[in-house]
């Protein structure tokens, strides 16, 4: 090494000392605007406080505004940050600043540490507060009676017998479905042969944001040709479905049960029509809820 020059190390330390104030200053600016959009998010709540109706506790969770948010986040990104990245910090910006309003109650079906688990903390964030209960039964009671604001439940596994009971509890119990969360085969793990997807359940609808899904459940008797006359309405208008699942009653109040989605919300005119057909036909009909598509 020649006499004039730098150590190589000191050199290195000079290039990374500039770099390194720069990353300094552009931290203080992100955490100045975290506080500040943090601030707002308070005022958001006061606002709420302020049009509450009578006693009632004020709606803190909005998943419709948050779905629009995160597309808006992913749409704009120009990297070098992938948009999941930058959907998923994003996620935990509103995580924080909705436990300001409101830290939120979210249940599921224990043990800890399965997918479930997983899938509530992907869909709220890391500020909300998982709950793990024994039997599904429990989790919908949990969030009926109040004692949680959100249940996350799961509705496609590689475990029907569990999707079946939570049909039934969606039939029993009077909740909305108000998003769902799909795990990607790198969070599931490769052994599973389709991705699992859960749904979030809660007591309020959820109004459109956008890019909606619709739920469903349909129950008839075992006439031949009932599936045909429930879908020819969606047909006639061009509504796809996303999901049909179908189940065979081992009760005796109902004979078969549809669990359909499709694109959409209620509050469209498409949907809402057929929402009319649908309710003139001899079966029995549960709006379970409009809700955003997944997004992350
Ligand atoms: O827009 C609202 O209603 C808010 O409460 C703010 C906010 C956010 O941080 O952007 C937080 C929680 C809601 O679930 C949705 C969005």
């Amino acid at each position: 090494m020649s006499v004039n020059q730098p150590p190589a190390g000191d050199a290195q330390e000079a290039e990374l000392r500039v770099l390194r104030d720069q990353i300094d200053s552009v931290d203080r600016q992100i955490h100045q605007l975290l506080n500040d959009r943090a601030r707002l998010a308070q005022q958001v709540a006061e606002v709420k406080e302020r049009y509450r109706q009578g006693e009632e506790t004020p709606v803190f969770y909005r998943p419709e505004r948050e779905a629009q948010v995160l597309r808006a986040v992913m749409a704009r990104n120009e990297g070098p940050l992938a948009d999941a990245t930058v959907g998923r910090l994003f996620r935990e910006v509103m995580s924080v600043c909705l436990a300001l309003e409101e830290p939120l109650k979210v249940v599921f079906l224990g043990p800890e540490g399965t997918f479930t688990q997983q899938a509530a903390q992907k869909h709220f964030g890391q500020a909300a507060e998982c709950h793990a209960l024994d039997s599904l039964e429990q989790v919908f009671t949990a969030v009926e009676q109040g004692e949680a604001h959100y249940a996350v439940v799961p509705i496609e596994s590689e475990d029907a017998g569990l999707i079946r009971h939570t049909l039934d509890l969606f039939r029993r119990f009077n909740l909305h479905i108000c998003g769902e969360v799909e795990l990607t085969p790198e969070a599931a793990s490769s052994q599973l042969n389709r991705c699992p997807r859960y749904l979030v359940v809660g007591r309020d609808a959820i109004g459109p944001s956008g890019e909606d899904k619709t739920s469903l459940l349909l129950i008839c008797g075992d006439e031949p040709g009932a599936l045909h006359d429930l879908l020819a309405p969606f047909h006639r208008r061009k509504i796809s479905l996303t999901r049909l699942e179908t189940r065979s009653s081992g009760q005796h109040d109902w004979k078969t049960l549809f669990y359909i989605d499709f694109e959409g919300h209620v509050s469209d005119d498409r949907v809402a029509e057929l929402m009319v057909e649908l309710n003139d036909l001899q079966v029995e009909v549960k709006h379970l809820g409009s809700y955003p598509k997944a997004v992350l």
